[in-house]
């Protein structure tokens, strides 16, 4: 489909040393799993070892912001503590208190996180809910990305129905995975940042 020929050329950058986040909404996961399996796909193809790849779910593309901010927290302090054992994913699962405390702690500063993957499909229902989810998420994820230097990759597919969300992961014959572009822009800016 057009929406492919307007994206950038992909650029190839070596992802052996990075570590890359993806945090995925489970909301519309037929679309959702095309879409995270093209990005790790680019990933992997960049080199980025499946190691570093660190996923995480939350039920809808609401909860996309905070999860990637805990995520980015929780690895600070698997960094400060250093050979602290257990993945990211043991401190996702302590208490709200202790991730409070935990993330007060982190100081906004590099984490080991080189770049993270945000994926939601917003699909317009009949309410004006999609819109104030869109606005909300988009502004979220920037923010989360601008706080922490953290580049924040937005795979949110925001479309008026099915059609248009299988068009944009792949699942039509013929169209483009959009999770690939999100994939290539991850190894590409952080590449950058580290240079
Ligand atoms: O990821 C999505 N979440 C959706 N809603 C759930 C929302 O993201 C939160 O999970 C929920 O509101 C609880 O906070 C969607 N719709 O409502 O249509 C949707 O299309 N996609």
């Amino acid at each position: 489909d057009n929406m492919h020929t307007k994206g950038p050329a992909p650029q190839y950058h070596d992802g052996s040393n990075l570590r890359i986040g993806i945090v995925h909404a489970r909301w519309n996961d037929t679309i959702i799993e095309p879409l995270v399996q093209g990005a790790k796909d680019k990933l992997l193809e960049a080199g980025v070892k499946e190691s570093n790849i660190v996923v995480q779910t939350v039920p809808g593309a609401w909860e996309l912001p905070i999860a990637v901010q805990r995520l980015y927290a929780a690895s600070q302090v698997q960094s400060s503590s250093a050979g602290a054992g257990g993945s990211a994913g043991d401190l996702l699962g302590s208490s709200t208190a202790d991730l409070a405390s935990l993330s007060a702690r982190s100081s906004v500063s590099t984490g080991p996180f080189d770049a993270i993957i945000a994926i939601g499909v917003l699909i317009k229902g009949e309410t004006m809910h999609f819109e104030y989810i869109t606005e909300s998420v988009s502004h979220g994820l920037m923010r989360v990305s601008l706080d922490t230097g953290v580049p924040v990759i937005f795979g949110v597919l925001t479309v008026l129905n099915d059609e248009q969300a299988k068009a944009r992961a792949g699942i039509i014959p013929g169209s483009h995975n959009h999770g690939e572009d999100w994939g290539l822009a991850a190894v590409e800016m952080s590449v950058k940042r580290k240079n």
